[in-house]
């Protein structure tokens, strides 16, 4: 059991050439000195009471001996041996001055044979390792973890943050990918989040383009669609209050029955945008007259679309513009009558030159 004495010698542990050998040496007691014989007879007295000095092995005092030695030096010679207390490190500081002290735990605790295992001497860095006062004194290595004959730590390595360090890359210039059809306002509010060359924070640009992979479009985008071309802008109509759809609905049931009659394309033709002094304009959907007049304030699209057809037919121009109106059911009272032909009206109607007075009942 025991660490072999060379290896202590060689950490630093052991000295041969200490006095305390030649204490250990009762058999060469002749040229001693009033220290020395203090420490002999002690090691009589151990002696005896061991009745061996089995721990005497070729000149090199066993930790037995070495600690009973220790004890008289600390001059209690009824302490018990074995207690671990400083007395260790008073005999290795006396044999080498100016070095490192070690306690009798770490060598005789775990039966190690290297004082200097990490494991053991790990101990956290003080001053930090990224401190000031580490960097004002870069090459000196913590004071407790000199070891006589041992290697100190490698220094662990510093990253180096400095500008223009030449193991370092400089930061890659971000590329600024602006999206198909953004703002130049957006992008500008976008820019705060974009990190800025200069950062060395900064999460690395991923350029797509320059691995050759096309950029995505964003899943929430429409597919283009190059079909049809794009549709007009709404023209909306700003109706003057109280001429609403509903508002129409209301004035439609309040407008008097008017008796239907035979209505001629000639006849239709008078009540056209022009030349119409009476400003009543009629038109004609899918051969039925009406008269739009009162409707022109409410239409949504507005007087001058719905002018377009007065005077004439514009079952055409209407579905053209929007076949899903209910045309039949918003113009039900301001139908005037059914077109018909020229030829269709009574010779008595025809040669007085109208039909005014002639209702459709009366032609039946
Ligand atoms: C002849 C009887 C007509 C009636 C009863 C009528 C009725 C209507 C109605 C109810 C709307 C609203 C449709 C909706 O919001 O979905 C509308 C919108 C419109 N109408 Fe007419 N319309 C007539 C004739 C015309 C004509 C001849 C034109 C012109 C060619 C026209 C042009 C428009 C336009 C452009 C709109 C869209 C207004 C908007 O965008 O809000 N309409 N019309």
């Amino acid at each position: 059991e025991g660490i072999p004495y060379d290896i202590l010698a060689r950490l630093g542990l052991w000295n041969p050439q200490a006095p305390v050998r030649t204490i250990t040496d009762g058999s060469e007691r002749t040229s001693a000195s009033a220290s020395d014989d203090t420490e002999s007879i002690e090691l009589k007295t151990l002696e005896k009471s061991n009745g061996t000095t089995s721990g005497y092995v070729a000149g090199i005092p066993s930790r037995k001996q070495k600690e009973e030695v220790l004890v008289v030096e600390d001059g209690d010679a009824e302490e018990d041996p074995t207690t671990p207390t400083a007395p260790v490190q008073i005999e290795l500081s006396e044999a080498f001055a100016g070095t490192e002290t070690h306690t009798k735990d770490k060598v005789k605790g775990k039966g190690r044979a290297a004082p200097v295992d990490d494991d053991d001497l790990r101990v956290p860095m003080f001053p930090a390792m990224n401190s000031v006062q580490r960097a004002s004194q870069p090459s000196m290595p913590p004071p407790s973890l000199i070891v006589p004959g041992a290697m100190a730590p490698p220094p662990l390595p510093v990253p180096k943050l400095a500008a223009g360090s030449p193991s370092l890359m400089p930061p890659p210039s971000a590329p600024i990918r602006r999206p198909a059809g953004a703002s130049p306002a957006a992008s500008a509010r976008n820019a705060q989040y974009r990190p800025t060359p200069s950062s060395s924070l900064g999460v690395p640009p991923s350029s797509s383009s320059s691995l050759g992979v096309p950029q995505q479009r964003s899943t929430l985008q429409l597919p283009p669609t190059h079909s049809q071309p794009p549709p007009k802008p709404r023209q909306k109509v700003i109706l003057t209050p109280g001429h609403s759809p509903l508002d129409w609905a209301n004035h439609q049931r309040s407008l008097p029955f008017v008796p239907l009659r035979r209505i001629t394309p000639d006849e239709l033709a008078t009540h056209g945008a022009r030349k119409n002094s009476a400003k009543v304009y009629w038109t004609v959907l899918e051969g039925r007259v009406y008269d739009i007049t009162p409707y022109l304030p409410y239409h949504p699209g507005g007087e001058k679309e719905l002018l377009r057809v007065a005077g004439k037919d514009g079952t055409k121009l209407f579905n053209l513009t929007h076949s899903w109106v209910n045309w039949d059911n918003m113009l039900r009272g301001c139908e005037v009558g059914i077109l018909v032909s020229g030829n269709e009206m009574p010779v008595k109607a025809r040669v007085e030159g109208g039909s005014d007075g002639e209702d459709l009942e009366s032609m039946d």
